[in-house]
C-alpha cells in the first residue's frame, strides 16, 4: 500500500525547528515525511545531533523509513548561524510554508505538520505575516480557528494574533458564531465526538459580572450562542475565564473555547507544553503544529525537547487518515 504523505516543515533556521525535525526523522512510521526546508541546514542539525540522516526525492518510498527525510528544497539565502536571526532567510521559510500547503489543497500531501516560525524576522522581512494559521486560511481562502490540545483538553480560539486593544471590536455575532461552527464540526468529524459539549469563555472579568464588567457577553456572545444551540449545539456559557479550567469544570466539556491567545493558550501551555499541539480547523487538509516557538536560546543545544513535534506528527497521520478512511 502507498503510504500516507505528510508535508513537514522545519519552520525557521535558526531555531529548534531543524534539529527536532531530524529526531523526528529517526522515529519508525508508516506515513512518509517531505521535509520542505534547506538541505544543509538540516544535515547540519543532524551532525551536531550526531544523527544519521539521509535525504530522499520526494516520491521516494525511503520518505517512509526512519532515518529517512524526503526533501522538497527551499534553500536558505545565508549560511545560518544557529541561534541567529537572519532577514535574508524569512522568504525561504514562508516559500517552503506556502509550497507545502499548496501540495496539501492539491492533493499531493495528506496533511501538513509545520515547525516554529519566528513572527517578527518574517515581518522585518518586509513579507506581512501574523501567523501560519492566518497564512493558510488565505491561501486556502476558508476561515479556519486555532485549537491547541493534550491529552483531553482543546482549547479553540475565537481571535488569534492581533493586539490586545483590538480584540474586544473582533469579537463580533459573526465571529462567535464562526469559530463555534468550525470547532463543532471539527470535533464531530476529525475527533469522533458525536455530540461535543464546547464551554465558551466570556471576554471580561467574570463574564462581565452582569453587565457591570463589561456588556459583550450580553450583547454579542450569548446571543451568538443561542442561535447555535436552536441549530442544535451543544454550548455552555459564557463562563468567567478565571474558574472554566478548574478541573471538575474542565470534565464536562470536549473543548474550551476562548476569546483570544493570553486567555486560552497559557492554561493549555502550563498544563502540557512537552506534548500540546497546535491545530488548525477548517482547512481542506489537516495542519498540525508544535505548541512552542522557535527557543532560539536552545537552538544547537540538542536540548529542545521534541515531544510537541512528535505529537504533532503522530496527530496529523492519524487524522489524515481518517479523512482517508471517510472519503
Ligand atoms: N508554532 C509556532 O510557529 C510558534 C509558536 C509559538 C511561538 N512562536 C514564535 O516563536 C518566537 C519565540 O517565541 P517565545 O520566545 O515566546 O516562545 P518559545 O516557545 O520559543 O520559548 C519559550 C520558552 O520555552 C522554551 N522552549 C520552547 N520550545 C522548547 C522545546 N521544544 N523544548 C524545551 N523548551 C522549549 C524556550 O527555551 C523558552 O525558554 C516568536 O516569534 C513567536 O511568535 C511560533
Ligand atoms: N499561537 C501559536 C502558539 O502560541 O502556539 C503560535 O503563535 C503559532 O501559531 P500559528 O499556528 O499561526 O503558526
Amino acid at each position: 500500500m502507498t503510504p500516507l504523505r505528510l508535508a513537514l516543515v522545519p519552520g525557521e533556521p535558526a531555531g529548534v525547528g531543524p534539529e527536532l525535525c531530524v529526531r523526528l526523522a529517526q522515529r519508525p512510521r508508516t506515513h512518509a515525511l517531505i521535509a520542505h526546508g534547506d538541505p544543509g541546514v538540516l544535515m547540519d542539525a543532524a551532525g551536531r545531533l550526531g544523527l544519521a540522516l539521509e535525504l530522499v526525492d520526494p516520491a521516494d518510498t525511503a520518505a517512509s523509513q526512519a532515518g529517512t527525510l524526503g526533501l522538497v528544497a527551499f534553500p536558505v539565502a545565508r549560511p545560518v548561524q544557529v541561534g541567529q536571526l537572519d532577514v535574508a532567510n524569512a522568504a525561504s521559510v514562508i516559500g517552503a510554508l506556502t509550497a507545502a500547503a499548496r501540495g496539501c489543497i492539491d492533493g499531493r500531501f495528506a496533511g501538513l505538520v509545520t515547525g516554529p516560525v519566528h513572527k517578527a524576522i518574517v515581518n522585518d522581512a518586509g513579507i506581512p505575516y501574523s501567523g501560519t494559521t492566518e497564512l493558510l486560511a488565505r491561501q486556502a481562502g476558508c476561515d479556519v480557528v486555532m485549537m491547541l490540545c493534550h491529552d483531553d483538553l482543546r482549547v479553540a480560539l475565537v481571535t488569534t494574533h492581533l493586539p490586545l486593544r483590538e480584540v474586544a471590536d473582533a469579537i463580533t455575532p459573526a465571529a462567535i458564531d464562526r469559530t463555534l461552527r468550525i470547532v463543532d464540526g471539527a470535533l464531530r468529524r476529525d475527533f469522533g465526538i458525536a455530540a461535543p459539549r464546547i464551554a465558551v469563555l466570556g471576554l471580561n472579568p467574570h463574564a462581565g459580572e452582569d453587565g457591570h464588567l463589561g456588556s459583550e457577553e450580553i450583547d454579542v456572545i450569548a446571543p451568538a450562542m443561542a442561535t447555535l444551540r436552536d441549530a442544535g449545539l451543544r454550548l455552555v456559557g459564557p463562563l468567567p475565564a478565571d474558574t472554566a479550567f478548574l478541573p471538575a469544570k474542565l470534565a464536562d466539556f470536549d473543548a474550551v473555547v476562548a476569546m483570544y491567545h493570553d486567555q486560552g493558550l497559557p492554561v493549555l501551555k502550563y498544563s502540557g507544553f512537552e506534548r500540546a499541539v497546535n491545530i488548525t480547523l477548517g482547512l481542506p487538509y489537516p495542519r498540525v503544529a508544535v505548541d512552542h516557538g522557535t527557543a532560539l536560546d536552545l537552538a544547537g543545544t540538542g536540548q529542545a525537547d521534541p515531544s510537541s513535534l512528535f505529537a504533532a506528527a503522530d496527530l496529523a497521520a492519524r487524522l489524515a487518515s481518517n479523512r482517508a478512511r471517510s472519503a
